[in-house]
């Protein structure tokens, strides 16, 4: 509005005497005289160059008469309706009708409050004091004694003109200032929502998992300490969950990542479907969730809760046009029973879930006191075993293996032992899973092969013939591409002959991973040395990947061995494998072989070797030179 007003402002001039009215029309709007250019040069000295631009030299000012009061304020009304303003208004003391001078002037300042008013008057019966009472103190109103000097008129005009276009000026610079205040204030308010808006999202991203959106680590070790602080003081209990999802892998691998992602997705709504808002579901691994229970009153009521947790997630799910079933383990730590700290909370759940998955399918484990003497052990192990290779606690036995046609040892397993000096012998099953977890197994394995390999130099070296000597290689390993290079250092670094190291791998680690592992067979094969397959039947072996493996050995898997007289089935399975190793040209070993019986009824199904105790247990290195020196065993009568 204040843009659209015409620049030149407006003299009113209210007076009800025609001549009078005349007068100021004949001083007003007269083209400049001498005096008026005295006038001006005068105005430009006192005011500068804004004052000059005011009025033009050809018209002195615009004025607009009014006859009374009430013909003035609609006149300044109209002007303010086609946008223009009155800056000064000369106003009659006395006039006849409705509005006399002073009322004139407060029903203008009502209209326009800038207005800078001069009274005219003949008589002095309104005085200063009397008019500042009546219309307040303002700085806006002047005096003028009729009768008027033209100079007197054309200086006061001139000087509240300028005064009202200095204001004005004022005025709008304050109005543009405040816009632009405000236009900034929006701008930074604006820019700080986006601020916050970001630094939430951040925030988010930071603290949830992207693909189920559940809080992620961080977050459960946030919120897990802070309902662990709430227990404490509120003498509440609080229980960790850590959940698993069954062969989440199988199915991550077998139908792709895609569906493997949404199934998680899946899995994750369901949960967060029926968990209590106050208790925290996050998840912290692939397949791995933690839920937090908070103020529960008793543990079976928790438990009931696990309970429908595991029915939702079993619930058939359709998974690439399939319908899958998925099950799930569960490990439960409570506070204030098991631990009053996160750290062992949430390691206590863990320990508690691996051992719910070794029992079964949608189980539900509680932590307690043996599984805490297994976890203490399990890190008692951890500390020490990085010791025992340096220390030199780890000894090799060696177990014959017995070739059947010829009545003789060919061959030992080497079998690894760990003599501690607290606890005794310890047996592989208990260090090697733990070393395989902490990565510690490199250095077993690469002891493993340097001192069997030594062995076998030095045997060979001392006349004993012909030996081969298997050690044994962790899933670990064969998934390790390092692995073929570390083989090649240890028979370079001990010269034995690569055809003499027979390396064992199970079944299970070679079919885990084929695409794989067949490369890695073959760079091992290029090495010289000889393949075999452990355990063999107790995996799933696919028969197309049995085909691909470069192996020259089946080592039957010691549960049938141990069946193989006693059980139709083992002896049907003992029967087609070393039939099916005949036919793909490769020789077939027994492990686990403990009775004369089996020994025979091995050798009546055309088994090449045997291992077990019925021919020997594991010996020392000392104890089984001194066997194969003798070469020769004694086989069963009924084989003789
Ligand atoms: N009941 C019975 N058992 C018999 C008989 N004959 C031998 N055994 C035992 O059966 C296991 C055979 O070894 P494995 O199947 O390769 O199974 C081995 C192998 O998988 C692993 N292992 C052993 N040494 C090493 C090693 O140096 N590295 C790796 N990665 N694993 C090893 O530990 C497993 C267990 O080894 P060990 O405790 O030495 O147990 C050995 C051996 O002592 C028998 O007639 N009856």
């Amino acid at each position: 509005m204040e843009e659209l007003m015409r620049e030149e402002p407006a003299i009113l001039v209210v007076d009800d005497n025609p001549q009078v009215l005349d007068s100021y029309r004949k001083i007003l709007t007269t083209p400049t005289d001498k005096s008026t250019a005295a006038l001006n040069a005068l105005e430009q000295s006192l005011f500068g160059k804004s004052a000059q631009a005011s009025h033009s030299d050809s018209q002195q000012f615009i004025v607009e008469f009014a006859s009374s009061g009430q013909a003035g304020c609609e006149k300044v009304k109209q002007l303010l309706h086609d946008n223009l303003r009155v800056a000064v208004a000369f106003v009659d003391m006395r006039m006849p009708g409705k509005m006399d001078g002073l009322q004139t002037i407060e029903t203008l300042w009502l209209i326009d409050p800038n207005i800078q008013v001069v009274i005219c008057s003949a008589y002095a019966d309104n005085s200063w004091e009397d008019i500042s009472a009546r219309i307040g103190q303002t700085d806006q109103l002047l005096i003028l004694r009729k009768p008027f000097e033209r100079i007197e008129i054309l200086q006061i005009a001139s000087a509240l003109l300028n005064k009202w276009n200095l204001l004005h000026e004022r005025e709008s610079q304050l109005t543009q200032l405040e816009h632009c205040i405000a236009e900034r204030t929006q701008h930074l308010q604006k820019a700080l929502q986006e601020r916050e808006r970001f630094e939430h999202q951040l925030q988010h991203k930071v603290t949830h998992d992207d693909l189920t959106d559940l809080p992620n680590r961080t977050l459960l070790l946030d919120r897990l300490n802070q309902a662990l602080t709430k227990a404490k003081r509120y003498h509440t209990r609080l229980m960790v969950c850590f959940i698993d999802l069954d062969r989440f892998k199988y199915i991550n691998d077998h139908f792709g990542h895609d569906v493997g992602d949404q199934l998680l997705c899946t899995i994750a709504e369901r949960m967060t479907a029926i968990v209590r808002k106050s208790d925290t579901l996050a998840r912290i691994g692939g397949d791995e969730f933690v839920l937090v229970i908070s103020d529960y009153d008793r543990t079976e009521t928790a438990m009931h809760g696990l309970q429908r947790l595991i029915g939702c997630i079993s619930k058939p799910l359709q998974v690439a046009g399939t319908e899958v079933e998925v099950t799930c383990s569960i490990g439960c730590s409570t506070y204030p029973e098991d631990g009053d700290d996160v750290t062992s909370l949430l390691k206590f759940a863990d320990a508690a879930m691996y051992s719910a998955k070794a029992h079964g399918c949608n189980i539900i484990q509680l932590y307690n006191a043996s599984l805490r003497a297994n976890i203490e052990e399990r890190i008692r192990i951890e500390t020490e075993l990085r010791q025992a290779i340096k220390r030199n606690q780890l000894q090799l036995y060696y177990q014959p293996q017995v070739d059947l046609h010829r009545g003789c040892v060919t061959g030992v397993e080497a079998l690894l032992r760990w003599q501690h000096p607290e606890l005794g012998t310890i047996l592989p099953n208990r260090f090697i899973p733990i070393a395989e977890d902490t990565g510690l197994i490199r250095q077993v394995t690469e002891w493993v092969l340097q001192e069997a390999c030594k062995q076998g130099k030095t045997w060979q070296e001392s006349g004993i013939e012909m030996l081969q000597i298997a050690v044994n290689i962790s899933a670990k390993q064969i998934n390790d591409v390092a692995f073929p290079s570390l083989v090649s250092r240890c028979l370079s670094a001990t010269g034995f002959d690569p055809e003499r190291l027979e390396l064992e791998i199970t079944e299970s680690s070679a079919m885990e991973n084929p695409d794989f592992t067949i490369p890695l067979m073959h760079l091992l094969k290029a090495l010289g040395v000889k393949l075999s397959i452990d355990d063999f039947g107790t995996g799933y072996s696919n028969m197309y990947y049995l085909k691909s493996f470069p192996v020259d050995k089946l080592k039957l898997d010691g549960s049938f061995v141990q069946e193989v007289t006693t059980d139709k089935c083992s002896h049907a399975i003992v029967s087609a494998i070393i039939t099916m190793g005949q036919a793909l040209g490769l020789s077939v070993i027994a492990e686990m072989t403990e009775t004369e019986d089996q020994v025979v009824t091995l050798a009546e199904q055309g088994c090449d070797l045997v291992q077990g105790f019925y021919f020997s247990k594991p010996l020392t290195a000392l104890e089984c030179e001194k066997l194969l020196w003798k070469g020769a065993v004694a086989l069963p009568k009924a084989l003789q």
